[in-house]
């Protein structure tokens, strides 16, 4: 049975796709009902008639009122008697809450006799070309590997883009390190939507920090030469330098992905603090700190503490409330949210801010506390709950026998010592 009767713009037939392959988390059910609107085609301009059922059907599954006229005025009285105009379908109709919907627009009815005929679009096949590339990548059994290898690929490609940057002198060789510090975090982190709801996606998503793990080992010790790689992640080109902040960095995102994932927020803060908190503490204390030092650590300013407080609070807030949009989460009253992610972010700048970076790096410091203190403090789905208690069981053997591997590893290559 055709499915063209669904009424819908060309934005709306290049939305419904992408909106339900890049953000729903149940990815193959809602992305079907977008990318089969996409192949049929957009139909203009009439809206589809329904039956009161399904109108009705349609409404609680996702539409607002609003979608779904009683009369057929609203578009020249196409409907036959008794039936309603489906006015709108939404990119949110077709996607994010599509799994009642999906099973109402195959039934929509062939057109009423004396209906306006309907335009095809001459274009189709191009306009549904992306989306429907999209949507069979969605719907693949592969698609939690190729968003894998795709942010493997991006993590090098944008490392690399910040190199390449540096030494062209567009930018200072400390501000794109930094830069490098405060984007690859949260870009990752945004990679966790694209993934199924496979249970292990969340571990092949660890994969991605694991490999540049393995990649920042391999270059620190020595074992494989990357002058481009120490370039834009140490500070004085000394490779060793990649076994301290930019290993803890990456050991973070293996932790917070496998812990949180994208159904707790603390893995969102804890990354948050570590990357627009620490990261924009350095940009901008180096450039408006110098006169207003911390009264207890000359070395860090009040306009480094600020720009950190405000930067992890930005990005943590931005991050929650995309997460919580996409339905990952039940999103917070914003009181809530306003005075528990204020806490963290006060207590994550204090940590920061102290002279123990010697003993303790701040990618680990940080994050921890952050997230820590977010457990505490913000209201936790049981469910998420008990899986950050259980992947803490199973994780935190493996990470601890990893931070020894690397400690002994960057004391063997002599960037660390050790005193036993
Ligand atoms: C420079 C970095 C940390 C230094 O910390 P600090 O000493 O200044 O406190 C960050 C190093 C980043 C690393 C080389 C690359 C991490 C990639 C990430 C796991 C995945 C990003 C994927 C995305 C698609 C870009
Ligand atoms: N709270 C802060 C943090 C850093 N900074 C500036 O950023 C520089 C590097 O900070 P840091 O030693 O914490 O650097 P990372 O260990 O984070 O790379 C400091 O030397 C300060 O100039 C600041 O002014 N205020």
């Amino acid at each position: 049975m055709p499915a063209t009767y669904l009424s819908a713009t060309p934005h709306q037939a290049i939305m419904a796709p992408a909106a339900a392959s890049l953000v729903t988390p149940v990815l193959g059910a809602a992305t079907s009902a977008g990318w089969r609107l996409a192949r049929h085609g957009p139909v203009l301009p009439a809206p589809a008639c329904i039956s009161p059922a399904a109108a009705s059907h349609v409404t609680r599954a996702a539409l607002t009122t609003a979608d779904v006229s009683t009369t057929g005025a609203a578009s020249g009285g196409a409907c036959a008697a008794g039936r309603r105009h489906l006015v709108h379908a939404t990119p949110r109709a077709l996607g994010a809450k599509s799994a009642r919907s999906q099973a109402v627009l195959p039934l929509q009815s062939p057109p009423q006799p004396g209906a306006p005929r309907r335009r095809a679009l001459p274009s189709t096949t191009t306009v549904s070309a992306l989306p429907e590339f999209v949507g069979a990548l969605a719907a693949s059994p592969y698609r939690d590997y190729y968003v894998l290898a795709g942010a493997a690929v991006g993590a090098v490609v944008w490392v690399k883009l910040f190199d390449y940057l540096a030494a062209n002198g567009t930018l200072e060789q400390k501000l794109s390190r930094k830069l490098v510090h405060t984007t690859t975090g949260p870009i990752f982190v945004l990679t966790w939507a694209l993934f199924s709801a496979n249970p292990m996606a969340r571990v092949l998503a660890a994969v991605v920090p694991m490999l540049n793990f393995m990649r920042l080992f391999a270059v620190g010790t020595g074992l494989v030469s990357d002058p481009g790689l120490v370039n834009s992640v140490s500070r004085s080109g000394d490779r060793t330098e990649l076994l301290k902040g930019p290993l803890f960095y990456v050991v973070t995102l293996v932790a917070a992905t496998v812990l949180c994932w994208r159904d707790n927020p603390a893995g969102l803060i804890a990354v948050s603090m570590m990357c627009g908190g620490d990261g924009l503490a350095d940009i901008v204390g180096r450039r408006l700190g110098r006169g207003n030092p911390l009264p207890y650590n000359t070395q860090k300013s009040v306009a480094g503490s600020v720009a950190m407080l405000v930067g992890g609070y930005g990005m943590a807030y931005g991050l929650i409330s995309l997460f919580c949009g996409l339905g990952f989460f039940a999103c917070y009253p914003p009181a809530t949210l306003f005075g528990c992610l204020g806490a963290v972010a006060l207590a994550a700048t204090a940590v920061e801010s102290l002279p123990i970076n010697k003993w303790v790096d701040d990618n680990v410091s940080v994050p921890i506390v952050a997230a820590a203190l977010s457990l505490v403090l913000l209201p936790q789905p049981a469910e998420a709950a008990a899986a950050v208690a259980s992947a803490a069981a199973a994780v935190v053997p493996v990470a601890a026998a990893g931070m020894a591997v690397t400690t002994v590893a960057a004391a063997a290559a002599g960037s660390i010592s050790l005193s036993v």
